[in-house]
């Protein structure tokens, strides 16, 4: 029996979700994975990942991709045999260049390769689809729970069950972004530890999901506490939480979708209380990164606008967290505190 081609998949952005993907897709056997790496390359091409895994099991030391790159290939000027997907898992920070377009773009070959982004928040895949018309992009909600304790060090404790399609309002034909999708499940799932499933309305999920993290991952960003004691406050959850679920649940059936009867409710408790949850945004702003605020606060802002909704607890919470972004950009350097023509308040 000859022996069964594998898929070229590239992997962008090795911290939690990312190196799960990797893991999963090469020990399912159907991938040939070339992961990007970053600030862990040297870490990960000496020692190899070392996992702690809810569903792969703990203590995995060593793990080593197929291909480990620490930049994206240029796959037309190289040469290259062309990427059958191409699976996203930076932070997507469209306030800062370069963007996810930017970075992915030179992986990508027009026509052939599939977009699988892995990230929260809304309207993402719009650069990508105006970029690439003729290429599938697909969205992929996870739930989850994966983190990069220190270089090439990952902790895994949720179900890694994601839902993935094809995003709405593509160009290409619905058949085949729904057969791509599936056999991305298909080599993902192979592992046999993991389950995904297709996502028959995404508009619908991402919405869904955007109703925990617009709240309850802006709210840990600016005030940098956990979930289970913004419940054990109550304040937290009455002033901040559940009027930004709300103010979600309103603007998502403004824009057509329905969200269920009770899901704030039902999201307020979703984590333990025996340990300090605190959601990705929440991780970021207090390890000083940047944050997600554009896809996850903004997104929604700019949809309510333009549907008439008021939002003022979103509106409010994105003020604070493009405060908390520009203080980032000023320690990076992107931001210098000068007035700038205009400026009414000089
Ligand atoms: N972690 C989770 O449990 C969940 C995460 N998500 C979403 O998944 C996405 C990924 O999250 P997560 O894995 O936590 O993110 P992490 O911050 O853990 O990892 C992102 C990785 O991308 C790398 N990266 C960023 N920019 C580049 C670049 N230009 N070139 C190469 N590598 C780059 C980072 O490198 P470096 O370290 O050098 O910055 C880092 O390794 C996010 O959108 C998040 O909201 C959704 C559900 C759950
Ligand atoms: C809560 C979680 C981990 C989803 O499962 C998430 O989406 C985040 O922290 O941003």
């Amino acid at each position: 029996m000859g022996s069964i081609q594998k898929s070229r998949v590239l992997i962008v952005g090795t911290g939690g979700v990312g190196t799960m993907a990797a893991y999963a897709l090469e020990t399912g056997g159907k991938a040939d994975v070339t992961a990007i790496c970053r600030s862990n390359y040297d870490a990960v091409t000496k020692n190899g990942f070392s996992i702690d895994s809810l569903e792969h099991g703990n203590g995995i030391t060593g793990f080593k991709p197929s291909h480990i790159l620490n930049a994206v290939p240029k796959v037309a000027e190289e040469k290259l045999e062309p990427f059958e997907y191409v699976v996203v898992t930076t932070k997507n920070i469209p306030d800062v260049r370069p963007s996810v377009l930017d970075i992915i773009s030179p992986a990508i070959t027009a026509g052939v390769t599939t977009v699988v982004m892995l990230q929260n928040g809304l309207n993402i895949e719009k650069p990508i689809m105006k970029a690439f018309p003729d290429n599938v992009v697909l969205s992929g909600i996870s739930f989850i729970g994966a983190t990069e304790t220190s270089l090439g060090v990952i902790r895994h404790d949720d179900n890694d069950s994601v839902k993935l399609g094809p995003f709405p309002d593509q160009a290409v034909s619905p058949e085949r972004a729904e057969k791509a999708a599936k056999r991305f499940i298909d080599l993902y799932t192979a592992c046999g530890k993991v389950e995904w499933a297709y996502d028959e309305d995404v508009k619908f999920t991402r919405w869904r999901k955007l109703v925990y993290n617009s709240s309850y991952n802006s709210v840990a960003a600016v005030l940098g506490m956990d979930t289970a004691r913004m419940r054990m406050s109550q304040i937290v959850i009455d002033d901040l939480v559940r009027p930004a679920m709300k103010e979600i649940i309103t603007i998502a059936k403004a824009v057509g979708v329905e969200l269920p009867e009770g899901i704030d409710d039902k999201l307020i408790r979703t984590d333990p209380t025996d340990t300090a949850f605190v959601p990705s945004m929440g991780q970021d702003a207090a390890k000083g990164n940047y944050i997600e605020m554009e896809n996850i606060v903004g997104e929604p802002v700019r949809e309510a606008e333009n549907a008439g909704v008021s939002a003022p607890t979103l509106r409010t919470i994105y003020g604070f967290l493009r405060g908390i972004q520009l203080k980032t950009k000023e320690k990076k350097g992107l931001w210098q505190p000068k007035f700038e023509d205009g400026n009414p308040y000089a």
